[in-house]
Formats: structure tokens, C-alpha cells, sequence
């Protein structure tokens, strides 16, 4: 399955239905007051996570999507219907951000959340709402307003406790398939990997973590080299990061110049990302010696002038994979979890109160005292009138 993690949409929510002008008209009741209804309210366009979808690509092919607009008012006190609300599923871990703001809206971290991307327009006002005694036979209404229209840029962001760093080749899908069942491609060749990976590690019964695999970093990935560093965004919600040090790269490059470029990108994506927990872990110690192996590991921390957590592996030989696993899962247990903020479903809410004092200031002002018959023009397209 094609893996995407970006798609643009435009949503639409639905714009309230207008008011209606209309006058109770029947047999023996020649001159009945106003009973034009007010319109629906819009429907919303919201966007809910769903635990069973794990791609945006149907957003890729379908980009609009429109709620129901709400329905007119009409004659007899009918309120017109509202506009159903449209879900938009996406996966969990979906990001949706405004594209002209570039305000990220929310997060939607756990099944079933819902986010409100577009609100319906609010209902225009029948003319029975504007009666009052001294205008009895009142010709306003009111227009729904119109939905908010707005272009969004989804992402998804994978969940995962433990995010891995490394230059290509430092041997990142070999340790995500040496300590889970995720089974990467691996090769000797950078890039390998292209797009992220994800994979369970259950070091006890019972126990688990997840641990993302994504395309290598090299040098100027922020400025776009190799793959670039769009995805370091798969890390933003990783409780840790694992940065796999190549010990001995074939290409006689220096590990010391190389880890110094990771971090240096890191920090340019977001120093947020950079400062959470991380640990070195040196790979390919089968390639030397294991008095050699001290000595260059010493010698590269101390270059680094590294105070964390160090480590060492052969993610091809399974060596060292299985402590590191359990003291990865350990560590994780142990930090207080982070709760994500989660923006709260926002709740439709009409100010019904001013909206109408709006409305009937606006009608005193102009019809005090003296009744005006006139109406506008406009009127015309929904005036009702029941005669028998
Ligand atoms: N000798 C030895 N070779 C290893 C070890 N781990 C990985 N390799 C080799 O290093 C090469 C690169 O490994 P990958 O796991 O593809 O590296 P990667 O970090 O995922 O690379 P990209 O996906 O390109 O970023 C492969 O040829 C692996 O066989 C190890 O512990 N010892
Ligand atoms: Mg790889």
C-alpha cells in the first residue's frame, strides 16, 4: 500500500438557510400575523481519527468536500431543516493545519476524536421574529450566513515511542527488524528507506513500545539534501529519540563530523525536537575488535563531548538489541507521560440573545411609531402567503 502522509483539501461547510416572510392566511382569518419560519443552521465539516485507516491517500483524490447547506425557512412556522454535519475520517495521528494561516488546527491522537475544521453558517430569521407591538405584519428576515470555507493541509504524524536518527546506512532498518517484526528493506546503499516504518518491540510479555524507522539525514537535509527532513516530523510525538551511530562506515567518513550533522539538522527542524530525551547507540561493533570498539566509542564521546546515555550494537548480529530494547521500554515507563494538547471539540454556539436585539434594534430604528409597509425587494423570493 502507498504510503502518504500529506494531502491538501478544501472544505466547505454549509451556509444557513435564509428566514422566510410569510403571513397565516386561512378561512375566517383574513389577516393572520407573520408565521415565516427561520432557516437551518449549516452543516459543520469535521474531521474525526480513525484507528482502522493508516493512509491519506483518498484525500489525495478527493479534495472537496462540502456539507449540506441548511434549508429555508417557510410559511406556517416551519424552521427549515439544518444541514447534516459531514465526518471526514482520517487516520489517527492526523495533523490538519489551515493552509493560508499556516495554524495548525489540532491533533487527532486518539480514536474517535473529533475536530471542527468548518462551521455551518448560522440561520437567517423568519419574520416572526421581528413582530412586536407596534409592527404586527413585520416583512424582514434575515439571510443565513455562509459556512467557512477553508484549505487544509492534513499530515500525518505516526505514534511512536521511540523515534530513530541516523545517517543512511548507520543501520536504522536493521535494528528496527533485528528487535520487531517490521521487516524494512535493507541494503547497503543509502536511502534505502524512503518512507517511514513502523514497528512494535515487545521485550516482556505484555509489554510493548512502538519504534519509527525513518529515511536517513545527512548534511544540509534542512536546506533539502538527500530526502530532506520533512520527515523528523514522525519524531515530533516520540517520548525518545535513538540516534544509531555507524561506528565504522565503509565509506571511511568520520562518525564524530557525521553525529554533529544529525544533531545540527535536528536542531534547525526544531530545537522542541532536539531536546527531547536521546540516547547514542553505536552499530556495526562486529566490524572491530572489542578492545578497539572501547577505545573509538571513548573517544568519539568525548569528541562529542556526549554526557547522555551511551550504547552499543550489532544490529546485524543481534547483539546488544534485545538490553537495549528492555532498557528503551524501562526508560519509557518511567517518563510521566506527556498528555498532547488536544483542542477540545469546539461547541456550534449561536448567540441567539444579541443576534435577535441586534435584529430589533435595527427594526426600531426604522419602523418606530409608524408602520411602513415597504419591503424590500429581496423579500419577494421567499414571501409565502396562503390564501384560500
Ligand atoms: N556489519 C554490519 N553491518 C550492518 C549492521 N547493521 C546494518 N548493517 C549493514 O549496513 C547497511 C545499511 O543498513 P540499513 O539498515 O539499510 O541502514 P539504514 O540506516 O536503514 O539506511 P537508510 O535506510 O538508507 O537510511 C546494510 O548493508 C546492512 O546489512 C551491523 O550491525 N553490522
Ligand atoms: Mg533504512
Amino acid at each position: 500500500m502507498k504510503f502518504v502522509d500529506e494531502a491538501n483539501i478544501r472544505v466547505e461547510a454549509g451556509d444557513g438557510g435564509s428566514g422566510c416572510v410569510s403571513f397565516r392566511r386561512e378561512k375566517y382569518v383574513p389577516d393572520g400575523g407573520p408565521d415565516g419560519g427561520d432557516g437551518g443552521d449549516g452543516g459543520s465539516v469535521y474531521l474525526q481519527a480513525n484507528e482502522n485507516l493508516n493512509t491519506l491517500i483518498d484525500y489525495r483524490f478527493t479534495r472537496f468536500h462540502m456539507a449540506e447547506r441548511g434549508s429555508n425557512g417557510r410559511g406556517r412556522d416551519c424552521t427549515g431543516q439544518g444541514g447534516a454535519d459531514l465526518i471526514l475520517q482520517v487516520p489517527v495521528g492526523t495533523r490538519a493545519i489551515d493552509q493560508e494561516t499556516e495554524e495548525s488546527l489540532g491533533d487527532l491522537t486518539t480514536h474517535g476524536q473529533k475536530l471542527l475544521v468548518a462551521k455551518g453558517g448560522f440561520h437567517g430569521l423568519g419574520n416572526t421574529r421581528f413582530k412586536s407591538s407596534t409592527n404586527r405584519a413585520p416583512r424582514q428576515k434575515t439571510l443565513g450566513t455562509p459556512g467557512e470555507v477553508r484549505s487544509l493541509k492534513l499530515e500525518l504524524l505516526l505514534l511512536a515511542d521511540v523515534g530513530l536518527l541516523g545517517m543512511p546506512n548507520a543501520g536504522k532498518s536493521t535494528f528496527i527488524r533485528a528487535v520487531s517484526r517490521a521487516t524494512p528493506k535493507v541494503a547497503d546503499y543509502p536511502f534505502t528507506t524512503l518512507v517511514p516504518n513502523l514497528g512494535v518491540v515487545n521485550p516482556r510479555p505484555g509489554q510493548s513500545f512502538v519504534i519509527a524507522d525513518i529515511p536517513g539525514l545527512i548534511e544540509g537535509a534542512a536546506e533539502g539534501a538527500g530526502l530532506g527532513i520533512r520527515f523528523l516530523k514522525h519524531l515530533e510525538r516520540c517520548r525518545m529519540l535513538l540516534h544509531i551511530i555507524d561506528i565504522e562506515p565503509i565509506d571511511g567518513s568520520d562518525p564524530v563530523h557525521s553525529a554533529r550533522a544529525i544533531v545540527g539538522e535536528l536542531e534547525k527542524y526544531s530545537p522542541k525536537l532536539a531536546a527531547k530525551p536521546r540516547w547514542l547507540v553505536f552499530n556495526k561493533t562486529d566490524l572491530l575488535l572489542e578492545e578497539e570498539l572501547q577505545e573509538k566509542v571513548d573517544a568519539i564521546v568525548k569528541a562529542l563531548d556526549w554526557q547522555g546515555d551511551v550504547y552499543t550494537m550489532s544490529a546485524y548480529n543481534r547483539t546488544g538489541t534485545e538490553e537495549l530494547s528492555i532498557k528503551m521500554l524501562d526508560y519509557i515507563k518511567s517518563i510521566p507521560v506527556v498528555e498532547e494538547e488536544v483542542i477540545a471539540d469546539e461547541d456550534v454556539e449561536f448567540k441567539w440573545d444579541n443576534y435577535h436585539q441586534g435584529a430589533d434594534d435595527a427594526f426600531n430604528e426604522d419602523y418606530d411609531d409608524d408602520f411602513d409597509d415597504d419591503f424590500d425587494d429581496d423579500d419577494y423570493d421567499v414571501e409565502v402567503i396562503y390564501q384560500r
